[in-house]
């Protein structure tokens, strides 16, 4: 994010800023949560492009659909760069990973081997089994929970902490997409664990702990914007996560050391894990293909696919919930083209259109990614008719933009229907990003936020906790979760009850 080389030279006309800048903060005291929100606020009175400073850094924001297409079209090339804060670089190994490394031929590599080998659509056809099976045993617990609330007077239905159980499942199916810890096991689909909460496997609920000891620390706005409080360590930011770090790299390393017995063993088929995927990149060209690669590789892919998946997806129930017309026009969908006899699965997602139109209007009013993933220029250029200097991170405003009244009927309102027959065609909705760091995970994360999306829907009938109004108020963090976490009450569909009791 830092400013290279001071000011630039070509500065006729820079962008609007805010008034009220202070020494050593810039504008970050104007900054309340959730940022995105802050900044839209700021937009209607700066316009579309404006410029903050932030700590010891510029940033430029855009907040239009024109402004934004300029940035990923014309200049997608300048703006490759990635802009990362001092605690991202710590836990990215120094920028190294495909979501952070810059523009260039490393970039270019990785970005190969994750959009030809790891993510393309035939990679992800063979995870289709993985997703299914992950969500299977997500509505096998659910329906249990229903069932014993039913036998135990809990007429209203079991109530079930949706974010919790999206979050492990969408943690789960990018574990086993990984590393194939389940099918590692004699038993690949045992019991749940000892206290019956969870289907994750042991590595999951290990990955899970060493995760939530990592987040905390990332964008932490003082440390990160105030050099002052890094070089004194204060309150030993840098010391917690390094350690956490190593915890998270070690634990990795022993994923693609068993990988690598697996495959010594000539266990893997062809529907292998990414990571043997990577291992036999290695045997090709093991001085690029390094261990410590193929860790920032992997750690990479939990980062960026787990959060914003599960985060969709309680989204949507959310969204659901307070529109239960919406709701069963999606069932009815789903009852005429799968049936009530098996659960639906990856190969019925492109009969149902319907669902897909859900998705899309819920990544356009709650995309994961609120301000995408900051971009840096790396030449002077000009956006929107300002010139912007090298050196200026990027945040594209799409949450705003998403909700733009002048190209939006009534922005705010949940209309799936606005996807329907191409009418949104053309118009910018961007919640995977555009151009060349557009995300390589959107094909996956379809899928998995489809199939869990969609079962949830074929499964059960869902009720909000007292029939109060879903709270649809937005948190902060990384991804943009609820401020209140999703909770809701469930009931086994009668038709469903028997494919449910089965599996
Ligand atoms: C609903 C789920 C998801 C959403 C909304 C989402 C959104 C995004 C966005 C907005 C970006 C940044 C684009 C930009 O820089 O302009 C991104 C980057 C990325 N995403 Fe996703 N993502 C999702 C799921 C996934 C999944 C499942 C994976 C893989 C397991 C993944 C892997 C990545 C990677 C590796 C990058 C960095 C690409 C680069 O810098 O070249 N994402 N994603």
């Amino acid at each position: 994010l830092a400013r290279r080389d001071g000011k630039s030279r070509s500065m006729r006309r820079p962008p609007p800023s805010p008034p009220g800048a202070v020494p050593f903060l810039g504008h970050l005291h104007l900054i309340k949560k959730p940022f995105h929100a802050t900044l839209s606020g700021l937009a209607q009175r700066h316009g579309p492009v404006f410029t903050l400073r932030l700590g010891s850094r510029d940033a430029a924001v855009v907040t239009s659909p024109a402004c934004a297409r300029e940035c990923f079209t014309e200049h997608d090339v300048t703006f490759a760069n990635r802009s990362l804060l001092p605690s991202q670089r710590l836990v990215t190994f120094d920028g190294a990973a495909l979501g952070t490394a810059s523009y260039g031929p490393r970039w270019r590599d990785l970005r190969r081997v994750a959009v030809v080998q790891l993510l393309s659509a035939h990679r992800v056809g063979c995870m289709s089994g993985v997703i299914c099976g992950e969500v299977r045993a997500m509505v096998r617990r659910l329906h249990r929970a229903a069932a014993a609330a039913a036998g135990g007077s809990g007429a209203g239905g079991a109530r079930i902490e949706l974010k919790r159980r999206l979050f492990e499942l969408s943690l789960s199916v990018l574990m086993e997409a990984i590393a194939e810890t389940k099918a590692k096991r004699r038993d690949p689909d045992p019991e749940p664990d000892a206290d019956g909460t969870t289907d994750m496997s042991p590595e999951a609920q290990e990955f899970k702990r060493v995760i939530d000891e990592v987040f905390p620390y990332v964008s932490s706005v003082l440390w990160d914007y105030l050099p002052v409080l890094r070089w004194f360590d204060v309150a030993g930011v840098r010391s917690r996560i390094l350690a956490a770090v190593s915890r998270r790299d070690a634990f990795l390393r022993r994923l693609i050391d068993a990988e690598r017995r697996r495959m010594a063993d000539g266990v893997c088929g062809e529907k292998k894990s990414l990571i043997a995927v990577l291992l036999a990149l290695q045997k090709l060209e093991p001085e690029v293909y390094t261990d410590t690669v193929i860790t920032a590789f992997c750690s990479n892919l939990f980062g960026a696919g787990t959060e914003t998946t599960s985060t969709t997806v309680e989204w949507a129930m959310s969204l659901l919930l307070n529109n239960p017309g919406t709701l069963e026009k999606a069932r009815a969908e789903i009852d005429a083209a799968v049936g009530h006899s098996r659960l639906l699965n990856a190969g019925d997602l492109p009969r149902l259109g319907y669902l897909r139109c859900i998705i899309a209007e819920t990544l356009r009013l709650y995309p994961a990614a609120p301000l995408l993933l900051p971009h840096e220029s790396s030449a002077d250029c000009k956006v929107g008719g300002y010139d912007v200097p090298r050196g200026t991170a990027l945040l594209v405003n799409v949450y705003a933009i998403h909700r733009d009244p002048a190209v939006w009927e009534e922005p705010g309102r949940f209309v799936p229907e606005r996807f329907e027959g191409g009418k949104a065609e053309g118009l910018f909705v961007a919640p995977f990003g555009m151009g060349r760091r557009k995300c390589p995970g959107e094909r996956l994360a379809l899928q998995t936020v489809g199939v869990a999306l969609g079962s949830l829907i074929q499964c059960f009938h869902w009720n909000r906790v007292d029939g109060v109004e879903v709270d649809m108020s937005e948190g902060s963090g990384l991804t943009m979760p609820k401020a209140v976490p999703l909770e809701a009450l469930c009931t086994t569909r009668e038709a469903m009850y028997d494919v449910l009791q089965k599996i």
